[in-house]
């Protein structure tokens, strides 16, 4: 019989600056598409993220997998590398790639997966403002 999954959630935060800027385009163009947030001086948001993780639970510990870890992982991989950071400047990620709240997450997506046991399926939730927010990977 199959093992059930269980998925479980940590929710983190970080504060960050950005500009989204196409630099195929001309200052017009991306004036545009982006508007305000085409800043060239950057704006901030609160990023709420949210690291769901999904596995079978061990039968010894009743956990898929502990909170303590996935906390201390997305801390190490995702907190202390973008909080208080300017994404476009500081993150080397997004030196070429703009830092939409879409590119954001995958770019979380694939530094979680990169360090998380395979047996875990890897879904990142990022909230950019109250009212938005991404997931990938997509249903
Ligand atoms: N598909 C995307 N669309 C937009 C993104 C994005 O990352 N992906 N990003 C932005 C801006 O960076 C920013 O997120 C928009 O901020 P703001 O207009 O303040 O956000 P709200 O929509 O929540 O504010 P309202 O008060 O509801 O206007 C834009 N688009
Ligand atoms: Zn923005």
């Amino acid at each position: 019989m199959e093992l059930p999954r269980v998925s479980v959630f940590r929710k983190e935060h970080f504060n960050a600056a950005h500009r989204l800027y196409n630099t195929n385009w001309s200052d017009e163009k991306n004036q545009e598409v982006f508007g305000l947030c085409n800043n060239p001086n950057f704006h901030g948001h609160n990023y709420e993220l949210i690291v769901q993780i999904t596995g079978t639970i061990n039968p010894e510990t009743g956990y898929v997998i502990d909170m303590k870890e996935v906390s201390q992982l997305v801390q190490k991989e995702i907190i202390q590398k973008f909080d208080h950071k300017n994404l476009n400047l500081d993150v080397p990620e997004f030196a070429n790639l703009n830092p939409t709240a879409e590119n954001i997450a995958l770019v979380i997506y694939q530094k979680m997966r990169a360090v998380l046991a395979t047996n875990f399926d890897l879904k990142i939730r990022l909230y950019e403002t109250e009212r938005n927010f991404v997931e990938f990977p997509a249903h």
